[in-house]
Order: structure tokens, then C-alpha cells, then sequence
């Protein structure tokens, strides 16, 4: 039985890229659920991680930054980050130790009903009053927030100083998922976004924002689990990229995410790609929908 105090809500982490969204998150949740890499907009989709306590639930999820809409790719981004704004019982709006206020895309967190804290992140790159000097600042720029708190989600520092802020905002409610849940992405989500941190990491310029992971195939058996998976690029030429002088570069990606498969799904795998060819992907809405990114 879920006692009547029992409290669950919704947290929703926003900010620029980069600014260190998903590397929070994990240091929330304690598990590594969202992909993290150098380079910005890694994070296209509305992850959820679920956070079970004895006596409350927390849902985060970890939103897309926010972007200008340039492509029908960004526009569907837009909306998750509008979408998660609006359902969220409480927004932590991460910024990073250098950003200062930009009125086009802070303004909207000067009205918000939705309490909003304030994360300043990377504080381990802080030198002399730096900390201070910001916390300061942005209690001035934005007059609505709550609180500003200052992490580095790099090293875990004050991250635990978030949590007890939040529950004072979670209301009164029964669990929303099963509390043995961690996240509502399925086993091939995570499969594909494996690959796709590895070709974030393993090439330059556009290939990464113009390639698309697709999961083909997930067969878990006793001892090893067998992923096909189809990597889509928009142009033949990206193609020859992706794959490399003799396969070599297609081979690395495939091995080191393997390797990672291995570690998150704690088996034996079995990884196949295929490269193909979808012309323009990111301007194509029917395409973006058959790629789950529009609902
Ligand atoms: N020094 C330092 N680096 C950090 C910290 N947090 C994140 N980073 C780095 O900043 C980069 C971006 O981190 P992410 O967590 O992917 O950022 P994000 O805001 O989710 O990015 P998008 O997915 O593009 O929106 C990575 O290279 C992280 O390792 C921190 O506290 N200190």
C-alpha cells in the first residue's frame, strides 16, 4: 500500500546545450541514462528518468536545449521543451558558470507559474568570487526563481542539495509508474543512443546531425543479445564518411558501442550495422514521424 504522504511529480531540466543537462541528470538519477558528449544537441528526445524514494517519486526529464527552430527537426525539439515547461511541478533551468542572461531565452521563465531553480553548473572551473559573483547575478536577472543553487555535475558537488528543494514542490500523489521503473525508454532506445554518442564522438562537422540510428532488430537470448541497427544519412557522400577506408571508421563506431552495450545491458552482444541512405530526413516531417520524433 502507497501511504496517503506518498509525494510524485515531475522535474524538468532545461537550458542551453551544453550546458551539462544530461550529466546532471545522471548524477540525479545515479545511473547513466541520457548520452553525454562535447559536442551540443546530442539530446533530442524527452528522456525520462524516474527517481523511486520510500515515500516519493520523481520524474525527470531531460529536454532538448533551447534551440532557435531552423529545421522541422528543431521545431519538434520546441515543443517537447514547451510541452515540458507547462507539465513540469517544478523546472530546474541549468546554466553554466560563464552564460549570462539572454533575454530571448530566459524571458519565459520570468512569468512561469511552474517554480523554477536555478542551477548554476560547472562550478569546478570556478576561479576566486566567481560563485558568489553569480549567484548574485542571476537572483537579479531573473526575478522569479526560487533559488539558486551551484553544482558541478562533473564531480557530484551540492547535487544532493537539489533533491530536498524539489520534494517542498512535489505534490500529494500516488506513484505515476511502477516503482521498480527507472525510465519509460525502451531497451532499444537505449541501444540506439549508444550508437549515436559514439558517432557524436567519432566525427566531425555535420555527419553527426545528419545521421539518424534506427534499431532494427533486438533479440535477447540466454547468453548474448543480437542488435541489428541501421544508421541513416541524408546524402551519399556522408555514406562514404561514415563507413571509412575499408569500413575502418563504421568498424571503430560498431566496437566501441558495443562495448558499451555491453556494460549497460550487462551481456554479451551482438552488434550489426547497416549505413542507408534517407534523403533530407531533417526536413522531412513524415520521415521525422517514423522516427518517433513527432507524436
Ligand atoms: N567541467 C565540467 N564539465 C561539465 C560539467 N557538467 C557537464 N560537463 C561537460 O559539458 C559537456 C556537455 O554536457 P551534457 O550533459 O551533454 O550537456 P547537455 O546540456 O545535456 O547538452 P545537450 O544534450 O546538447 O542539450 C560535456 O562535455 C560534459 O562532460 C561540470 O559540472 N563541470
Amino acid at each position: 500500500m502507497v501511504s496517503s504522504s506518498f509525494k510524485a511529480g515531475f522535474v524538468s531540466i532545461v537550458g542551453k546545450p551544453n550546458v551539462g543537462k544530461s550529466s546532471l541528470m545522471n548524477k540525479l538519477m545515479g545511473e547513466s541514462l541520457s548520452i553525454i558528449s562535447a559536442k551540443a544537441q546530442t539530446t533530442r528526445h524527452r528522456i525520462m528518468g524516474i527517481l523511486n524514494g520510500e515515500d516519493f517519486q520523481i520524474v525527470y526529464s531531460d529536454t532538448p536545449g533551447i534551440l532557435e527552430p531552423k529545421y522541422s527537426l528543431h521545431e519538434a525539439m520546441m515543443n517537447y521543451v514547451k510541452v515540458s515547461l507547462e507539465d513540469a511541478d517544478a523546472i530546474l533551468l541549468v546554466v553554466s558558470l560563464e552564460d549570462t542572461y539572454e533575454q530571448e531565452l530566459f524571458e519565459r521563465f520570468q512569468r512561469i507559474n511552474t517554480p523554477v531553480f536555478l542551477v548554476i553548473n560547472k562550478i569546478d572551473l570556478a576561479k576566486g568570487t566567481q560563485v558568489e559573483d553569480k549567484v548574485a547575478y542571476w537572483k537579479n536577472a531573473i526575478a522569479n526563481i526560487r533559488d539558486v543553487v551551484t553544482v558541478s555535475a562533473k564531480t557530484g558537488a551540492n547535487v544532493s542539495e537539489l533533491l530536498p528543494r524539489l520534494l517542498a514542490f512535489m505534490p500529494q500523489h500516488p506513484p505515476y509508474f511502477p516503482q521498480d521503473e527507472y525510465t519509460d525508454r525502451t531497451e532499444r532506445f537505449f541501444a540506439s543512443e549508444i550508437i549515436r554518442e559514439k558517432i557524436f564522438l567519432n566525427y566531425e562537422q555535420e555527419i553527426p546531425y545528419s545521421t539518424e540510428v534506427v534499431i532494427n532488430a533486438f533479440k535477447e537470448e540466454e547468453t548474448i543479445i543480437r542488435i541489428s541497427a541501421t544508421i541513416y544519412v541524408e546524402r551519399n557522400s556522408q555514406k562514404g564518411i561514415l563507413i571509412g577506408k575499408g569500413g575502418s571508421s563504421l568498424k571503430k563506431v560498431g566496437m566501441e558501442a558495443r562495448q558499451d552495450m555491453e556494460a549497460f545491458f550487462a551481456k554479451k552482444i551482438f552488434l550489426e550495422t547497416h549505413v542507408k541512405v534517407a534523403d533530407n530526413w531533417r526536413k522531412e516531417k513524415f520521415k521525422l514521424r517514423q522516427f518517433g520524433y513527432l507524436e
